[in-house]
């Protein structure tokens, strides 16, 4: 079948076709306004424990490259912040454009960031991250913005990684390795109601997206760029510009957990 992608003919604005949800009212990403989101001080701050030994592997899944981790205990969660109960890390990914000038889903007064990172949890009170994925409070996922700077040590690892997942359909051993590291000094978020931002695009996904954003250098975002779309032996396609454009807001109030 004619696969989704971020292509001309079956990017974004074709997926409503197989996906109707596409259009639904609780879609992501979403254009963030500081002014407009509401500071909730009953919000909690952020709890993320995180063990190193949980981390799996590291795909190229051919719209992104995730990191899988080890989700059959609860070593490694996410609590506090707007949700309640247990979230388990699932994997991380990342969204990136094919200049500095876009990449980010969400945006903050219509910027755009070079790059964004998703750390996705499934909730405990489900038996699986499959039985969660499609219940209203089934997901969690912490978005970090990128934006150019310095370079930063912490991708490293995970950026060295990439060169023997080029293709798509590759993974490899990813052992040991603190998610943590990739999150910035401050846990300050905004939070919404909102969705997976690829297809099945199912409205799961408490969106907890931290102001605060980490540096990449432009020499880290060349490595994200090198990454193919397409498998070996297919016609090369470089891996950019995987982001889903911010959606229709449908009256949803975006909460602060900052003044
Ligand atoms: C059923 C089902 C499902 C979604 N899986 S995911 O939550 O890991 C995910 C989440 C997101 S995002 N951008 O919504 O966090 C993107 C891509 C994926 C993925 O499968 O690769
Ligand atoms: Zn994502």
């Amino acid at each position: 079948s004619h696969e989704w992608g971020y292509g001309a003919t079956n990017g974004p604005d074709f997926w409503a076709d197989n996906f109707p949800i596409a259009n639904g009212p609780r879609q992501s990403p979403i254009n963030i306004v500081p002014k407009e989101a509401q500071y909730n001080s009953s919000l909690k701050a952020l709890k993320l424990r995180y063990d190193p030994s949980n981390a799996k592997g590291i795909l190229n899944n051919g719209h992104s490259f995730q990191v899988d981790f080890v989700d059959d205990t609860d070593s490694s969660t996410l609590t506090g912040g707007p949700i309640s109960g247990t979230y388990r890390l699932r994997q991380f990914h990342f969204h990136w454009g094919g200049s500095d000038d876009r990449g980010s889903e969400h945006t903050v007064n219509g910027i755009k960031f070079p790059c964004e990172l998703h750390l996705v949890h499934w909730n405990t009170k489900y038996p699986s991250f499959g039985e969660a994925a499609d219940k209203p409070d089934g997901l969690a996922v912490v978005g970090v913005f990128l934006k150019i700077g310095a370079a930063n040590p912490r991708l490293q690892k995970v950026l060295d990684a990439l060169d023997v997942i080029k293709n798509k359909g590759k993974q490899t051993t990813f052992a040991n390795f603190d998610a943590k590291t990739l999150l910035p000094g401050s846990l300050d978020y905004w939070t919404y109601d909102g969705s997976l931002t690829t297809p099945p695009l199912l409205e799961s996904v408490t969106w907890i997206v931290l102001k605060e954003p980490v540096s990449v250098s432009p020499a880290q975002m060349a490595k994200f760029r090198n990454l193919l779309f397409t498998g070996e032996g297919e016609a090369p396609c470089c891996m950019v510009d995987n982001y889903r454009p911010p959606q229709p807001l449908k009256g949803r109030q975006v909460r602060a957990s900052f003044k």
